[in-house]
């Protein structure tokens, strides 16, 4: 007999990971979806043993494919020895059931998958609360057993058969309370942070928020640009919660910057609600730093999906929002592309629109930086006239504001032009009121 004691490993689920492929509704590759799906797949630590595209000319109610796909498909899945299937399309809980029955696996559709993930690496409250919300809300309209179920189940007893009716309706009370419940509590968590968000708002210092499809690089990025270690690695969905760090921009102006969530192509409706809070965080920074891997092949198409979701973000009455692309990844390229890239970069950078870097070498930081510092430059310029013995004030100037223009004249005053943010000059304004032109 073996001992329990000698193996502690779990180990990795083995899954075969099926894109349906409508061709109409996507100019994207299959390949590259199914890749993105296997690499979802991954995220979750399953072992990806087969990987297929199934061309889908009509969609059949009770199964998606057709029945002849379904034993060809069956077979397939016997061969991987899989114990799940990823379908990276959206099942109807009937589909998903019926699947699962055909090929007496575990089945997960994309959004319930993109959702495991996301609940495996939320660690902030709030992060949690939006993730459970979004299962809860997806899990209300179907009524399946969850992954983790399955993860329990391993070696167990075996399946016990579909719930009942009154289990079902018992489940839906016990879905509908938790939900009242959760919102409840993230109501609370989401108060007190608008408060922190009203404090810092009072630190004059301008935000920059890098937003970007997953993987695009951000955490490296940020890591790259504040000198610290955010967990940053191939995976998808990496981040999920919000870090912010304060950076010195040349000429030593200070900025706030936030790394966040990743986008991803057809973000499960459920956690773009749950995540509003996030995004709208997002909208009102001064200045949206969209991250991009300009190596991947699919890199227009992922561009395309964030500018989706930033569409969908509302910004704040009287900004204007600005973005800047950052095309990341640079050092991937062959060095006549990256010689293109980075010359398009370079005409499109004087507009203050693009700037390729590679957040890995560091290649394109130093410009990068001051393309940020001159795009959230545009404070307006006060004029100031300080008496001899307001070096105080001076002192706060510096650390609050850039000053352009600075001549003490002959009776000792200062006379001085600052660039200051509008936060800054309110704060100004109640300390020191006399001094402003
Ligand atoms: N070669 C190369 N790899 C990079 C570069 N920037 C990031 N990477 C790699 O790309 C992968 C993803 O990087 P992350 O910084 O975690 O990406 P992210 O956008 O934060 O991803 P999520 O948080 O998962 O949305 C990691 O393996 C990085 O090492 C780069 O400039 N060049
Ligand atoms: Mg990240």
């Amino acid at each position: 007999m073996t001992s329990k004691h000698i193996d502690h490993t779990v180990p990795l689920i083995r899954a075969v990971v099926i894109h349906p492929d409508r061709r109409s509704d996507s100019p994207r590759l299959a390949s590259e979806r199914l890749e993105e799906a296997a690499g979802l797949a991954r995220a979750l630590d399953l072992d990806v043993r087969a990987e297929e595209i199934v061309r889908l000319r009509s969609t059949t109610p009770a199964t998606l494919f057709g029945s002849g796909k379904v034993e060809e498909l069956a077979a397939l899945i016997r061969a991987a020895d899989a114990e799940a299937v990823v379908i990276d399309d959206d099942l109807s809980p009937v589909q998903q059931r019926n699947l699962e029955k055909a090929w007496e696996v575990k089945v997960i559709d994309r959004t319930g998958l993109i959702l495991e993930i996301f609940g495996r690496r939320a660690r902030t409250k709030e992060g949690r609360l939006q993730v459970e919300l979004a299962r809860l809300d997806y899990e209300r309209s179907r009524l399946v057993r969850t992954w983790t179920h399955l993860e329990r189940q391993r070696g167990g007893t075996g399946s016990t058969g579909g719930p009942g009716e009154t289990q079902i309706e018992l489940d839906r009370r016990l879905i509908a309370d938790r939900i009242v419940r959760l919102k409840a509590e993230l109501e609370e968590v989401r108060r007190t942070r608008g408060l922190h968000r009203k404090a810092r708002k009072k630190v004059p210092f301008p935000s920059v928020a890098l937003v970007g499809y997953t993987n695009a690089g951000k955490s490296t990025l940020f890591n790259r640009l504040t000198g610290s270690e955010v967990f940053a690695k191939d995976l998808l969905f990496a981040t999920l919660d919000t870090t912010q760090r304060t950076i010195r921009l040349p000429q030593g102006r200070p900025a706030i910057i936030a790394d966040t969530v990743g986008f991803i192509s057809d973000l499960p409706h459920e956690l773009v609600e749950s995540f509003r809070a996030t995004l709208e965080e997002v909208g009102e920074a001064d200045l949206i730093l969209h991250v991009r891997d300009i190596a991947s092949t699919d890199s227009d198409a992922q561009a395309k999906d964030v500018e989706a979701v930033l569409e969908q973000i509302p910004t704040p009455e009287g900004k204007t929002r600005r973005v800047l692309e950052v095309w990341n990844k640079i050092d991937l390229l062959d060095a006549d592309v990256r010689e293109a890239v980075t010359g398009q970069a370079e005409r499109l950078a004087r507009e203050g629109k693009a700037v390729a870097v590679s957040a890995w070498t560091g290649e394109g930081i130093e410009p990068l930086r001051e393309t940020i510092a001159a795009l959230i430059d545009d404070d307006p310029e006060t004029r100031l006239t300080l008496q001899p013995d307001q070096g105080e004030a001076l002192a706060w100037l510096y650390e609050n504001g850039r000053v352009t223009f600075r001549d003490t004249d002959a009776d000792g005053l200062t006379h001085m032009v600052v660039r200051l943010h509008p936060s800054a000059l309110g704060r100004l304004e109640r300390l020191y009121p006399d001094i402003i032109d």
